[in-house]
């Protein structure tokens, strides 16, 4: 973090304000927010770097010979509503100038940047303010709460939401008489009570102890299945990154170096750099469900007999059928030997509370990752069912698909090890031969 907290805190508590926003033109479709070719150079007369021949130089040398600071080097994004943008970089390169930029805590040299189809860069202070208000709610590293306020108050009267992170039975502490974990519950209560749609989250989580770390990083995953906001988050730790991100935008030197699914990242990295940082990430953490599950191969609906089920299972080549419900909501799971039970004890409808149907089998959604698959895959004798957020089935997954997708990218990493090493001979060979022509 940089000495910009202070402020930036300050203008937070402004934000936990109730009033919302007229309907004025706010876009439906298309990116909820768009950074377009963003620069930040600190120091004197920034512009003389925009457009010039200086402008293509790197930081270091931007600093020796003009004493300016890139914060922000042609920066651009989209961020799509609902989804969790994490950005990513190690501390200087750019990720708070990023985020504070973005509602002009920070003013951006040039560029442009659009929020929910409004005009950021372009709207006059009072205005700004109000957007402020009622658009976007922050959560901070350093809290940023009251200290004579207690709970209760430091979250404007948000009851519900002190239930929703936890804190019920806590509204009457004080800050003080808080863990550093609670304190952050208060602080995302607070951002959740003003109840804007994008969320702006500045290493909320970096000042806690790792198990504490993981347990809020896990309420805001459970939290975000739920309320589904457009969250903005900052961290220089990658494992965090990779777990909350629907996407990482990772940055450098005030660059963003590659944007992707956290898939995208530890698998194809565009350059040695994000490459090196992602080296030691274990392939589980971020292989999904969705890669591996294919379309369910016996299905039945439950109003439909035993023997429809012991044909569609034989169709299947299987040994079970998944029972769904006339929408395709996933019910349990049919096998071969509890069909025939059911016909021989004379039923002709599956229904539920029969003990036919077993409930017992847990379902994954498509982002699942393997970690948590693959134990449920080894306990289970039958493919796992995958639902969407509608409890739809969408998906099953064979172990044995496990197996083959872990195989498969571990190769893929190795050869992206022979590209880097293929890609930097031949940019020697490249080199020597510039040198060679131009002697
Ligand atoms: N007010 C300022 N004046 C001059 N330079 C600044 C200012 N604020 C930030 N910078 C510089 O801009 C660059 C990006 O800083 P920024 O704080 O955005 O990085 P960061 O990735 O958020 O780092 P950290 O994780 O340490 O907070 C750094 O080189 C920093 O020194």
């Amino acid at each position: 973090m940089t000495g910009m907290a202070t402020n930036t805190e300050q203008a937070s508590l402004e934000f936990a304000d109730q009033t919302l926003l007229g309907t004025d033109g706010g876009a439906e479709q298309g990116p909820i927010i768009r950074v377009d070719s963003v620069w930040k150079i600190f120091g004197r007369n920034p512009e003389r770097v925009l457009g010039s021949e200086h402008s293509s130089k790197s930081k270091p040398e931007l600093q020796s010979e003009l004493g300016v600071v890139i914060g922000l080097s042609d920066v651009s994004f989209e961020v799509q509503k609902g989804e969790t943008f994490v950005i990513m970089g190690l501390s200087g390169s750019g990720k708070s100038t990023m985020v504070r930029c973005l509602i002009r805590l920070i003013e951006p040299t040039s560029g442009s940047i659009f929020i929910d189809g409004h005009d950021v860069t372009a709207m006059d202070d009072k205005r700004l303010m109000e957007f402020r208000r009622d658009k976007i709610a922050m959560v901070f590293q350093h809290y940023g709460l009251m200290p004579h306020r207690n709970v209760l108050e430091n979250a404007s009267w948000g009851l519900e939401v002190l239930e929703m992170v936890g804190l019920g039975g806590w509204e009457m502490s004080y800050p003080r008489q808080l863990s550093g974990g609670m304190q952050q519950r208060v602080g995302l209560a607070r951002a959740l009570v003003v109840n804007t749609d994008i969320l702006l989250m500045d290493e909320p989580f970096s000042g806690l102890d790792p198990l504490i770390r993981r347990q809020m990083q896990d309420e805001l995953l459970r939290l975000q299945e739920e309320l589904q906001k457009t969250i903005v988050f900052i961290t220089h730790d990658l494992n965090e990154a990779l777990k909350l991100g629907s996407r990482i935008a990772i940055m450098q030197d005030g660059r963003v170096v590659q944007i992707g699914s956290p898939e995208d990242i530890v698998l194809r990295p565009e350059d040695q750099y994000v490459g090196d940082f992602t080296q030691d990430v274990r392939l589980e953490s971020v292989l999904t469900a969705s890669r591996v599950m294919v379309t369910p191969k016996a299905t039945v609906l439950g109003h439909q007999g035993p023997r429809a089920a012991l044909h569609t299972i034989a169709d299947s080549d299987g040994d079970a059928a998944w029972i769904v419900d006339r929408r395709q909501r996933y019910i349990g799971i049919l096998t071969i030997a509890k069909a025939n039970q059911a016909l021989r004890a004379g039923i002709n409808r599956l229904d539920l509370g029969l003990g036919y149907v077993d409930q017992g089998y847990e379902t994954v959604s498509p982002d699942t990752t393997f970690d948590v698959l693959i134990p449920l895959a080894m306990a289970s004798d039958y493919p796992v069912p995958v639902t969407d957020r509608d409890n739809k089935l969408v998906g099953e997954i064979h172990r044995s698909a496990l197996a083959e997708a872990l195989a498969e990218t571990s190769t893929a990493d190795q050869d992206f090890e022979a590209n880097v090493a293929a890609n930097a001979a031949l940019a020697a060979e490249t080199e020597a031969e510039l040198e060679y022509d131009s002697g």
